[in-house]
């Protein structure tokens, strides 16, 4: 048996069509939806996740302005740049890219978006809100998860989902939100013991380690949905997931792919995230 792909361009493609209807719709309402990203430091690979999230802002119709600070940027600095942003009527969103350099608490960073631009989830408003069910922000990357389930027709109510990773950003709310759409939730970790008893069990599947391979064909069950979140580089330099895709998508019935899968629906569930702050803010005007 060989696994169906979920195609996150092509689902990303969809979403972001509708998204860019509900911008046009608010710019004739003269409410032009507008991201702020704000990148600190020189990291390669955030340059290019940074400039994709803009460039994905401008094909929708949103407004973006991208901030780039060197690595010398105080905390204090930073703080002032983010209540700036909180106060401009302009920006809806605000996303500040995530690592950030030694000497700047993120904790903190974070704590200092106004919740209703919490664009990515992050804040602590946020994650309480996912928590106890109220509205809120998703993170992006678990909320693209959950539409690629919904894409493909699989409703986690009453499967067993085993969650790989506990991050913040990732594993912690990818398990909310599985256990709101009534899933059964294992949560599995550097200290599970004995993952692979785990990963059997599974219907549906999550990576979200940032390691090759921790996710291989003896460990999954026939017939499971597999959703890689890593992001990884081979010695080649080729980007990669968590999952041994080759291998797995022998035994799965859907998998994602790296590129192409979960990466795109980050960037997706973004705008879907930053519109949404847009209506919000003109209905309240
Ligand atoms: N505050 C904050 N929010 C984030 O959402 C955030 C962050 N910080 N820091 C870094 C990570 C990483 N991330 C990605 C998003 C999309 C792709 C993506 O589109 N990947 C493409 C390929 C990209 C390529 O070819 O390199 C794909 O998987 O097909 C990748 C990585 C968001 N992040």
């Amino acid at each position: 048996m060989t696994a169906q792909l979920i195609d996150g361009n092509a689902l990303s493609k969809q979403l972001r069509a509708e998204v860019a209807t509900r911008a046009a719709a608010l710019t004739a309402r003269g409410v032009k939806p507008g991201l702020a990203v704000v990148l600190v430091g020189e990291n390669p690979a955030s340059q290019v996740y940074v400039r994709n999230k803009v460039k994905a802002c401008e094909d929708a119709g949103m407004h973006s302005v991208l901030e780039k600070y060197a690595d010398t940027m105080t905390e204090a600095e930073l703080l002032a740049r983010v209540d700036a942003l909180n106060n401009d009527p302009s920006i809806h969103g605000i996303l500040v890219q995530l690592p950030l350099p030694k000497g700047i608490d993120a904790h903190k960073v974070i704590e200092a978006i106004a919740p209703e631009k919490d664009v990515d989830g992050f804040h602590v408003a946020s994650a309480g809100a996912l928590m106890v069910g109220q509205e809120g922000f998703k993170p992006c990357t678990p909320y693209g998860c959950m539409k690629m389930l919904e894409f493909i027709g699989v409703d986690p109510k009453g499967k067993h989902a085993v969650v790989i990773g506990r991050s913040n950003i990732v594993g912690k709310p990818m398990a909310m939100l599985l256990l709101q759409a009534n899933a059964t939730v294992t949560v599995c970790h550097s200290a599970t013991p004995d993952l692979a008893h785990f990963t059997r069990q599974a219907d549906i599947v999550v990576a979200a380690v940032g390691k090759r391979n921790v996710l291989t064909a003896d460990m999954v069950k026939p017939g499971a949905v597999v959703l890689d979140v890593g992001m990884n580089r081979t010695e080649e330099g080729k980007l990669c997931g968590d999952v041994d895709f080759d291998g797995v998508k022998e035994v799965a019935s859907w998998i994602t792919p790296v590129p192409g899968g979960v990466g795109p629906m980050t960037i997706t569930m973004l705008l879907v995230n930053t519109i949404e702050s847009a209506e919000r803010a003109a209905a309240a005007r």
